[in-house]
């Protein structure tokens, strides 16, 4: 495929690797410094667009390839307030597009399981739940679209919770949640690639359970297959949607 990179920091660079490794061309990389010299034209010859940018870039971007009838791929977090109008404007236009907060196997796999155990904790009263992100330290956005995804996935499962909360250590700002209310606590570390933690706790006893990314080559790995995944299909997609784990 003819893949056009959205973003060129530490997410597109790896995925140029791994598109190149897997027989895929890279025709042209955007980043903040080209992105307003772009023209339709320069992108309309391509097959695909993997966007991982910057949340306040990638509606901007999204349009873009709307505009081009260019298929694309977004993995950049942060702009999910949008969801819903990205989604109708994708299908009213008949465009490509498939978005996911996190394209490493291992966890797509702990979000099927999170909802499993959600559902399996529900009526056991005594448990309150918290979820817990830790990240590098330039992540421009809080809570992760990981955390987010993590936490739908319990709210869908657990009667007690109707939303979630997000408290960010150090920013100064106390949060505390009622009791309807899911906690996710984002960590700012270092280079954490990034840590996901679900802790379910009792007067009697913790269930913790938790997914750490090594490093970034899990989520590059999946945004490349995702693309060819997208390639040739129409509609709005998540990135769940490649799974099935209950074959
Ligand atoms: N879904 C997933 O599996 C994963 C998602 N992510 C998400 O991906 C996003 C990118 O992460 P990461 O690579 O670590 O971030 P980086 O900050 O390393 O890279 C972002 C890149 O986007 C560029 N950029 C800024 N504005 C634009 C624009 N208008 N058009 C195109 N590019 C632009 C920046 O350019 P410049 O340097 O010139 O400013 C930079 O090269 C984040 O939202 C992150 O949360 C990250 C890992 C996995
Ligand atoms: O910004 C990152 O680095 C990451 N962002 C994604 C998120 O917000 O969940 C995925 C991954 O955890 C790394």
């Amino acid at each position: 495929m003819k893949i056009v990179l959205l973003g060129y920091g530490k997410m597109g660079q790896l995925i140029e690797r791994f598109a190149l490794k897997r027989g895929h061309e890279v025709v042209l990389i955007v980043d903040e410094e080209n992105r307003d010299s772009i023209e339709l034209e320069d992108i309309e010859d391509a097959d695909i667009a993997i966007d991982f940018s910057t949340p306040h870039a990638a509606l901007d971007n999204i349009s873009l390839c709307f505009e081009a009838n260019l298929p694309l791929v977004v993995g950049t977090t942060g702009w999910y307030d949008h969801l819903e109008e990205v989604r109708e404007t994708c299908l009213d236009a008949n465009q490509a597009l498939l978005y996911g907060s996190n394209f490493s196997i291992g966890v797509n796999i702990f979000f099927h399981i999170n909802k499993l155990l959600a559902k399996a904790i529900n009526p056991y009263k005594q448990y309150d739940v918290q979820v817990e992100e830790i990240h590098h330290i330039h992540k421009l956005d809080a809570p992760s679209g990981t955390a987010i995804t993590i936490a739908e996935g319990i709210l869908d499962g657990m009667d007690s919770k109707a939303g979630w909360v997000n408290s960010v250590e150090g920013s100064g700002e106390e949060v505390i949640p009622k009791a309807d209310e899911l906690l996710i606590e984002s960590l700012r570390i270092e280079e954490v690639p990034g840590t996901h933690t679900v802790l379910y706790s009792s007067e009697v006893d913790q269930i913790e359970f938790k997914h750490t990314a090594h490093s970034r080559e899990g989520f590059a790995l999946g945004a490349v297959i995702a693309a060819e995944w997208l390639f040739g299909k129409k509609g709005f997609f998540q990135v769940t949607e490649m799974f099935d784990f209950n074959k």
